[in-house]
């Protein structure tokens, strides 16, 4: 306790350094949500100017972030009370509540413009409407109110690659639905596998996440049913042409082992399956979306 005190004595002297305000964009998270835009772009039909493909991804990057910040000045409250947040700039006293909010909303409302003028309006308003979603709809209001909060408020996550998508064809196709689709059924297995090993944080902050309401047991039959879901969504991009033959292999020896990881989970007794299903659930986006984009870079287009 008392180190604690005087690391926020420290911290409110020393001022916020940038690597604070970094922070409050979620960095680490936010890499894999530009990843997924940047393959909506690359997997789009027709031509985008490189210069214009990097002003997109740059400006899901601010948004993403953005929007992150926004969420951290809002749960300020209860990222106080959680192991796992109670370390980042609002709780720990190195940011103020309202330099964050102000970071957020500006850096949100640039990077929509910027993408507006510079790249298509499309692609603005759907940027706008994924930070509007992260903000208003999974934030301020189901987070707290209700366990489907991020089955709900997880199609937040899943809007980059129809905004990628968009930025090249200005317009939102079956295919990058498909794309929203497979993030949208990958984000509760994604998601319950964390609650599930900080489930106490959740409950201490009064967060009725899934396991906190449902039980640990209906929480893990769910995620096995969005696990086999998910086998022929992720197969899907194949049948619709954007991805190849060597997507199709990896989607369903991915998805297996992602079946593998939620049946462990559903027979443990301990939190190991569930961490490793959760690690895994990172892994898996990633090389889904990094195959489809290797093969439509390497061998061209399908369709
Ligand atoms: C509403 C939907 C989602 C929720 C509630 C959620 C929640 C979380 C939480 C609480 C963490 C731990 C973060 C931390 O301790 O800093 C996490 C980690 C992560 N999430 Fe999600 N997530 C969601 C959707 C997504 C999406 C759509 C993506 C990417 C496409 C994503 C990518 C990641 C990554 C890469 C990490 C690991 C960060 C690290 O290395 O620490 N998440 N997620
Ligand atoms: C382009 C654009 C605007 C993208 C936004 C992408 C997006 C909504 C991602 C959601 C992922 C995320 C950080 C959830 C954290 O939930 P939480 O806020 O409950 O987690 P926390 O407890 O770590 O704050």
């Amino acid at each position: 306790m008392t180190d604690m005190t005087n690391e926020l004595t420290l911290n409110r002297t020393g001022g916020a350094s940038a690597g604070d305000f970094i922070e409050l964009l979620k960095p680490r998270v936010m890499s894999l949500v530009v990843f997924t835009g940047l393959a909506g772009i690359v997997l789009a039909p027709g031509h985008i100017h490189p210069f214009l493909a990097l002003v997109a991804v740059l400006c899901i990057a601010v948004g993403a972030g953005a929007s992150g910040a926004i969420n951290m000045w809002y749960d300020r409250d209860i990222d106080a009370v959680m192991a796992r947040t109670i370390k980042r700039p609002i709780p720990s006293g190195r940011v103020e509540p309202s330099e964050a909010l102000g970071f957020g909303v500006t850096l949100s409302v640039l990077s929509v413009v910027v993408m507006g003028l510079a790249v298509n309006w499309a692609a603005a308003s759907l940027l706008a409407l994924t930070i509007g979603f992260y903000v208003f709809v999974y934030t301020m209001w189901l987070k707290r109110r209700t366990p489907q909060n991020i089955v709900i408020g997880g199609a937040a996550g899943a809007f980059p690659p129809m905004i990628g998508w968009a930025a090249v064809t200005g317009s939102v196709d079956m295919p990058s639905i498909l794309l929203f689709l497979l993030i949208f059924l990958w984000t509760p297995p994604h998601f319950w596998a964390l609650a599930l090993f900080r489930n106490g944080d959740y409950t201490r902050a009064g967060v009725p996440m899934m396991p906190v309401v449902a039980g640990e047991a209906a929480t893990k039959r769910q995620m096995l049913a969005y696990t086999l879901i998910l086998l022929p969504v992720a197969a899907a991009p194949f049948f619709v042409g954007i991805a190849g033959p060597a997507y199709l292999a990896v989607s369903a020896i991915l998805g297996l082992m992602f079946v593998g990881h939620a049946v462990r989970v559903l027979r443990a007794t301990d939190d190991k399956p569930a961490k490793k299903m959760f690690g895994f659930s990172i892994l898996y986006l990633f090389l889904l979306f990094a195959v489809m984009m290797a093969e439509r870079l390497i061998l061209g287009g399908w369709a």
